[in-house]
């Protein structure tokens, strides 16, 4: 069974998005890449060189990933847009994830900036997908604005804390009428299925797959997570209820 995410016009058999942070270089970066069979992968615009004979990031990235340049460092809607442009000028195409954040302890978004930024830029024909705090009526602006996906923190980016929005995350998946990529935040293969098994379409993976003992086992891992949490939410779970029900037949043994 072909089981397809459309984002932007592109059709994407592999769920896992991943990030370029932290790793120990940019080879061990491509192979992670590589062994997490991922079709998208983000990369701040502050970390491409654009000086010739200078290690490039973009070079160990695989030819045939979807590039997504993310906007961060950006503090305003103004600064977002801005760097959304200069990447498309350096030609690293019309995706563009949104990150807006001025508050450096949490790093939690801004979500009117971002929604401000999502608008301008998807009228200029971007692919946006904006990263935010989930909260519905926030996400209905920015589907209003022509955002193609929504991002929304499973917690603080490189937390490692897993899904602690999960009740906020499951009414955007549940009422907003795109993909949902859960992105920041997931420590462990298995928050990545968590997600998965809410009905996420996506999720986006940095620090918990760069900082792990091996990168490229882990990116593995989170591959095969994601594949068995979207076939369980695919499968549909059983019911959870609070009283005991047999699996076997408790009577019928004694006459
Ligand atoms: C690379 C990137 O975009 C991160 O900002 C992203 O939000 C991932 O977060 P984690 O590093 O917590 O996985």
């Amino acid at each position: 069974m072909s089981d397809v995410l459309t984002i932007g016009g592109k059709e994407l058999t592999n769920r896992l998005f991943i990030g370029t942070g932290k790793f120990a270089d940019h080879k061990q970066m491509g192979k992670a890449i590589e062994s997490s069979k991922s079709q998208v992968v983000t990369v701040a615009l502050r970390r491409v060189n654009m000086e010739a004979n200078e290690e490039d990031i973009l070079a160990d990235i695989p030819g045939h990933v979807t590039l997504m340049p993310n906007t961060s460092g950006a503090r305003t809607a103004d600064e977002a847009v801005r760097i959304a442009r200069l990447a498309k000028a350096c030609g690293m195409g019309n995706w563009i994830k949104i990150e807006v954040i001025s508050d450096h302890k949490y790093l939690l978004p801004d979500n009117e900036e971002t929604t401000k930024a999502t608008e301008i830029l998807a009228k200029e024909g971007f692919v946006v997908l904006p990263y935010m705090s989930p909260d519905l009526m926030a996400a209905k602006r920015m589907y209003d604005a022509g955002a193609a996906a929504i991002m929304p923190l499973g917690a603080p980016i490189g937390s490692n804390k897993g899904i602690r929005m999960r009740e906020m995350i499951q009414i955007l998946i549940d009422e907003i009428d795109l993909p949902i990529v859960v992105d920041a935040g997931i420590g462990k293969p298995s928050e990545a299925a968590e997600a998965m098994e809410m009905g996420a379409d996506a999720v986006l993976v940095n620090t918990a797959i760069a900082t792990a003992s091996d990168p490229v086992e882990m990116a593995k891992a989170f591959d095969l997570a994601v594949k068995a949490g979207r076939a369980g939410y695919l499968s549909g779970l059983g019911p959870v209820s609070a009283a005991a029900h047999a699996s076997s037949p408790l009577t019928g043994f004694l006459g």
